[in-house]
Order: structure tokens, then sequence, then C-alpha cells
């Protein structure tokens, strides 16, 4: 297969993962038999810095031309003081909004062999297997922001029937696929948006009467998501709930760096990037996980490319590796073997390489 990936490092830890998911990509390349022809582009600080724009023209011609963009992390104290239209942050929520990437999937699975990194009892946390489904071109993020004054500042939060419409229906189309539970985060006690959000998934919720359907608070839904998670199949919840609900979620798999993610919208073409920041504390220390990013990239596989074999042998080998002990430092524990981010990426790889080597091996004695 023939396909044109614009690959987005970025800022902090961008760089460093992203190029460890480029190596394993170059590797499922090379033993399938594909050609993926990595085409990198500036976002973010990095952007601002050499192009004076946190997402160049140059950047979105080279994502318009490619299959799907592959993106490390944006932002960094560096640009901390700019004004809002020259942050990193902007040039990310720029090329979501400009793809129209409305959905963004967030999965969140037990690690077998992270069980003992996670906050929660062993026998709660192996059974975690959530879909965050959160709305990604709309709400807050996107409002008006304006300081009105030294005193005060005001954000608007719109969201429009369309806008939650086709998110629920990705979240019930997404349920089918799963257990057939959606649940539905808001805030509809207090927001008029939350109000909207429930009218429709009530509306929706008609068309798919083999689904069953729950309404949570955001603040009760914060506390389940430690207590009980394993109540949860899809979630489905608007932009800013779903951004700090996915963080929340990340620690039940062991680490922050252990969650991929993919922003899709309807044809196929998505954006896939770890959930984690541009992590400054820890940037050019070689110490990154660079499992979500890998993971991001089998996620790309899967859905942009229907490579589901390929993703499957990378969720394999990170998980094979994982099982062997070895792991970055976020992961540290007892009977763990703490390595850098390229060791890491080559044990990935050299598993990959066995797994391929086997299943060849028993195909031809098929
Ligand atoms: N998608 C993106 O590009 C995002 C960008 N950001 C930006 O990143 C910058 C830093 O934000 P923070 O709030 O510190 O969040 P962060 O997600 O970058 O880091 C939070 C904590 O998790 C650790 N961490 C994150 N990813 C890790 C990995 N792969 N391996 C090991 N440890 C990891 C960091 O060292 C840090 O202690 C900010 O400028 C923020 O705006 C934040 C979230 C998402
Ligand atoms: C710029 C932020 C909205 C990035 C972020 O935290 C995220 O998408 O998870
Ligand atoms: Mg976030």
């Amino acid at each position: 297969m023939k396909k044109t990936i614009a690959v987005l490092p970025g800022d902090g830890i961008g760089p460093e993962v992203t190029d460890a998911a480029v190596k394993v990509l170059q590797s499922i390349a090379m033993r399938y038999g594909h050609n993926f022809h990595l085409k990198h582009a500036a976002i973010g600080g990095t952007a601002i810095d050499q192009f004076e724009s946190p997402l160049p023209q140059e950047t979105i011609e080279v994502c318009e031309a490619s299959d799907a963009i592959l993106l490390g992390a944006v932002g960094g104290p560096k640009w901390d003081s700019q004004p809002s239209h020259m942050r990193p942050e902007k040039g990310l929520l720029t090329i979501r909004k400009h793809f129209d990437l409305f959905a963004n999937l967030r999965p969140v699975k037990a690690v077998p062999a992270l069980l003992s990194s996670s906050p929660l009892k062993e026998e709660v946390a192996k059974e975690v297997d959530m879909m965050i489904v959160r709305e990604l071109t709309s709400g807050l993020y996107f409002g008006e922001p304006k300081r009105k004054s030294e005193k005060s500042a005001v954000d608007t939060l719109v969201y429009t029937r369309e806008e939650i419409e086709r998110i629920v229906n990705q979240s019930f189309e997404m349920a089918r696929t799963r257990r057939g539970k959606v649940t539905s985060v808001d805030k509809a006690n207090v927001l008029e948006t939350s109000k909207l959000w429930r009218e429709v998934v009530e509306e929706r919720k008609k068309a798919y009467p083999d689904i069953e359907v729950e309404h949570m608070l955001v603040d009760s839904a914060a506390m389940k998501l430690i207590t009980d998670p394993r109540s949860f199949d899809v979630v489905v919840t608007e932009n800013m709930f779903g951004d700090i609900l996915s963080d929340e979620a990340s620690v039940i798999t062991g680490s922050l760096g252990m969650l991929p993610s993919a922003s899709i919208r309807s044809d196929g073409f998505g954006l896939y990037e770890p959930v984690h920041g541009s992590a400054p504390d820890i940037a050019g220390q070689n110490k990154a996980n660079p499992s979500a990013a890998i993971l991001s990239a089998a996620m790309m596989l899967k859905h942009s490319f229907g490579l589901h074999a390929e993703a499957a042998a990378i969720e394999a080998a990170v998980m094979s590796v994982l099982e062997d002990g070895y792991c970055t430092g976020d992961l540290e524990g007892e009977g763990k073997r703490v390595m850098s981010t390229n060791d890491f990426v080559a044990k990935v790889i050299e598993e990959l390489e066995r797994e391929f080597i086997s299943e060849h091996i028993m195909y031809s004695y098929v």
C-alpha cells in the first residue's frame, strides 16, 4: 500500500515520541511491503520560531496533500506569555478545525503488564476497557475569548444541534462495535449547552434501540472513573470535559504516556496524536514514554488505512515489551527495567521483527 503521512513533531517531547512512532512505521512498511512517504512539517512553538505562525500555510498544504497526519505535541514555557493567536496550542486547535476532525477517540484499556502501576486495585484495573469519544472542534476552546479589563475576562461556550448530533451518532455507532452502552457526560443541571446536548442524545437514541444510554453529570463522572471505571463502555462528551476526563482516565492504565488518540472525520482522514502534552519537564532527556505515540500510529493504520493486521502487530509488540518488564521512567516500579526512549523503541522494533518472522514461518507451514 502506498500512503503519504504528514509528520508534525511539534515541541518538547513531541519530536522524541514522533521519531519513535516513525521508526515503528518504517519497520512495518519494510516488513509488510508498504510504501509510507513521510513528509515532515512544523507546528506549535517550533513553527512560531521558524515561520512566525503556530500553523504555517506550508504545513496545511503538506497535510492537505497527505492521507493522514501524525502529530507529537505542542507548547512549552518559552511561548507561555505570547498573545493567544501566537501560542503553540492555537496551531493544534486550528489544524483540528481546518480538517473538521470533530471526533476524538481516546481508548482507555487496561495494560496487563502495568496493573501494578495503576492506582486502582488490580482486579478493578484489569477489566477497564472504555472509549472516550470527545467532541473536538467546538465548545469552549473555540469560543470568543476576551480580556475585558484588568479585572475581568470572558470565554464563550457555544454548541449547535448539528455539532452535537454528529458526535453523538459517532458514539452510538462505536457502541455497536463494542458492548452496546453509551454514557453521555454533561453538566445539564447548570449549562444551557449541556441541556441541548442531553436533548439531542435523547432524540438520537431512538434510532439506536439496541444501545443502552445513560446520562451522567461531569463531576459525578470524574468520581466514577476512579471508583467504578468498569461500568463505562463508550463515554461521549463535549470538548473540555473530554480533555479533562481522558487525562484522569489515563492513570488507570499506569501513565499518561500510554494513551493514544485518533481525531477523525467521516471520510477516514484523521490526525493521530498521543493524549499527553509536550512534557517540558522531561523534554530533550530521552526519557519520554513513546507508547502513546506508537499506539497512535497503530490507530492510524487501522482507522485511516484499514491495515488491521499491521496495527495489531504494533499493539502486540508494545504489550510484549512491557510484559518483559521493560519501560520508561514514568512506569518505574518493582521488577521493572527502566530504559531510555530510544532503547524502548529498539525493543519494540526487535519484537515486531520476531513476531513477523514467527508469523511468516507459521504461514509457510500451513
Ligand atoms: N496535544 C497537545 O499538544 C497538548 C499540549 N499540551 C501542552 O503541553 C505543555 C505541558 O503541559 P502539561 O500540563 O505539563 O501536560 P503534559 O501532558 O505535557 O505533562 C503532564 C505530566 O505528564 C508527564 N508526561 C506526559 N507525557 C509523558 C510521556 N510520554 N512520558 C512520560 N511522562 C509524560 C510529564 O512529564 C508531566 O509530568 C503545555 O504547554 C500544554 O499547553 C498539553 C496537553 C496536550
Ligand atoms: C490545546 C489543548 C486543547 C490540547 C489538549 O490538552 C488536548 O487536546 O488534550
Ligand atoms: Mg489534554
